[in-house]
């Protein structure tokens, strides 16, 4: 069964959004589910809704809505906490939608109300809807949403059928962790069943669990948003030098350019600090290319394992290693990379880099060096010895078992980009045509080392995809398919900035 947590059920509800399906749609489908179970266990009879201030009790609202406009029902909303002071703008939309004659909503502002004018709405309650927290939880519980879990459990005690919207109320969603929680007879989750709900000792609270579907379109979750770059970490006020990345770039030999566009992606994807190295005889030209690189000369006209001497110190200063673009595939440049990869402990490779893995240097990485590959189909098909299929399903289960495999991050670029880690796989479709011209795989590699200085591995692949796609999506705009790696490059604070993660 597909479970899923809080964080990235806030990035799937922005990639809805930013597809056109807004967070009130979403909960007018939530709440319409709930008025639907309610039904199914009290066919006619007073409901008392416990509704919190998030949109878990704007759920709750829209359930009420639906249940007022229905025969039989007398509708009671328990709001914790002043209308006026709802955060989430949803749950207001749904709040206003409630001025209706035939809901009765009582504001509890203050837990003594509960021993009081409130505490006989639960009694007279036939069915209790507790919509006080759902995946918006976090830290102690404070009152007097925790003596509403009391009451709430008293009358479930007592017999009353007690319905949790996503959650039961006081359990953390991802770990099952609670200090005090609701003891449901039911609960209704949302689009896919939560960690937190499996969890041994979150099972006695959440009674019977169902799945309810309400419309969350798979493109949502398939495909890379504006949601996943929202889970990237944003650099802090008071960050140091360094915090936001020290990237150390290995390229270079046969080409310049290549070593160049990476090193130059990765600043302009917000690294602090990107030192290049580079074979001799294209140190100088490296160094022409911009005065923000560190250049550092390797010591003959392709990287060889002679240099690991001059590279250790780089490689421990430094965050991320991104190796490959422009190293050209000498024996002795292959055999280089394997010396060097067990000193890093997060790398990306890509372009020849890629020819020196074998199983091998593989199993020799597992659990001490967090490896990102970047391949193209034709470098795919050679790490695997086999043809890169040519379906998208084929595709995907080909990145997710070789990343299973060999327990790396794969981002294998196409026009649909693969991104697996062997268990989770999203897709990127940003980018076009266009962006075949060379070095555009630079600049990714170089983006994705920026990126990965600060991210999880599987994220960080995931969003540079997107970044670097949309950034040549914008070239595109202006050059068409005459567009160059440069004009990527240019783009990518541009994407980085509107996506806030600069
Ligand atoms: N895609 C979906 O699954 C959808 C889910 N929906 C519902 O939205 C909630 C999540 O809404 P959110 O506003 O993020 O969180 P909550 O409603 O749980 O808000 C919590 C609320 O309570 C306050 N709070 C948090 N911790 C505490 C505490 N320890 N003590 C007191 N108060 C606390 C916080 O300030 C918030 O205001 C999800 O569960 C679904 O029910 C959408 O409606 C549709 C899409
Ligand atoms: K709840």
């Amino acid at each position: 069964m597909k479970c899923i947590n809080s964080l990235r059920i806030k990035a799937i509800d922005r990639n809805c959004e930013c597809l056109g399906l807004l967070p009130v749609q979403l909960m007018e489908n939530a709440g319409a589910v709930i008025a639907q179970h309610i039904r199914e266990r009290l066919e006619s009879g007073r409901v008392l809704f416990l509704a919190g201030r998030g949109n878990n009790g704007g759920d709750a609202f829209v359930a009420a809505r639906h249940l007022a406009g229905s025969s039989g029902y007398t509708v009671k909303v328990m709001l914790l906490g002043k209308a006026r002071d709802i955060r989430t703008k949803e749950a207001l939309h749904n709040f206003s939608l409630l001025k209706f004659s035939r809901v009765d909503v009582l504001e509890i502002t203050d837990s003594s109300q509960l021993e009081t004018s409130a505490s006989e709405s639960f009694q007279e309650a036939d069915l209790l809807v507790d919509a006080v927290f759902g995946t918006g939880i976090r830290g102690k519980l404070r009152d007097p949403e925790s003596k509403v879990i009391d009451f709430i459990n008293r009358e479930g005690k007592a017999g009353k059928t007690v319905i949790s919207v996503d959650i039961p109320s006081g359990l953390d969603p991802d770990s099952g962790d609670f200090e005090k929680a609701v003891h449901a007879g039911l609960t209704v989750t949302f689009h896919h069943m939560k960690t937190g709900l499996l969890s041994e000792k979150a099972k006695e609270y959440t009674g019977m669990i169902k799945v309810a579907d309400i419309g969350i379109c798979v493109d949502a979750e398939q495909y890379v948003g504006p949601g996943d770059l929202m889970m990237l970490r944003r650099r802090e006020s008071g960050e140091h030098k360094g915090d936001s990345g020290k990237i150390l770039v290995i390229g270079g030999g046969p080409y310049s350019g290549a070593p160049a566009l990476a090193s130059l992606s990765a600043l302009k994807a917000g690294a602090d600090l990107v030192t290049v190295a580079v074979p001799e005889p294209v140190a100088e030209i490296v160094a022409s290319y911009s005065p923000n690189l560190i250049v550092r000369k390797l010591s003959s006209n392709v990287l060889c394992p002679e240099d690991l001497s001059i590279l250790m110190d780089l490689i421990n200063s430094h965050d991320v290693v991104v190796m490959g673009m422009g190293l050209g595939r000498a024996a002795e440049t292959l055999e280089a990379i394997r010396k060097i990869l067990p000193f890093c402990r997060k790398a990306v490779l890509d372009a020849d880099a890629l020819s020196s893995l074998s199983g091998a240097i593989f199993e020799s990485l597992a659990g001490n060096c967090e490896l990102i590959v970047t391949p193209h189909a034709g470098e795919f098909a050679r790490l695997r010895n086999m043809e890169t299929p040519d379906s998208l399903e084929s595709r995907i289960k080909a990145v997710r078992e070789f990343s299973e495999e060999k327990g790396v991050v794969t981002l294998l670029k196409g026009k649909i980009d693969i991104i697996s880690d062997g268990k989770q796989t999203l897709l990127n479709r940003t980018g076009n045509p266009g962006m075949t011209v060379g070095g555009t795989g630079d600049v990714l590699a170089g983006l994705t080392g920026s990126i990965f200085s600060r991210n999880p591995a599987f994220l960080a692949a995931a969003c540079a995809a997107h970044v670097n796609g949309a950034a040549g999506d914008l070239a595109f705009e202006k050059a068409g398919n005459g567009l160059l790696a440069t004009d990527v490059l240019e783009n990518i604070p541009k994407i980085i900035k509107a996506a806030e993660i600069g």
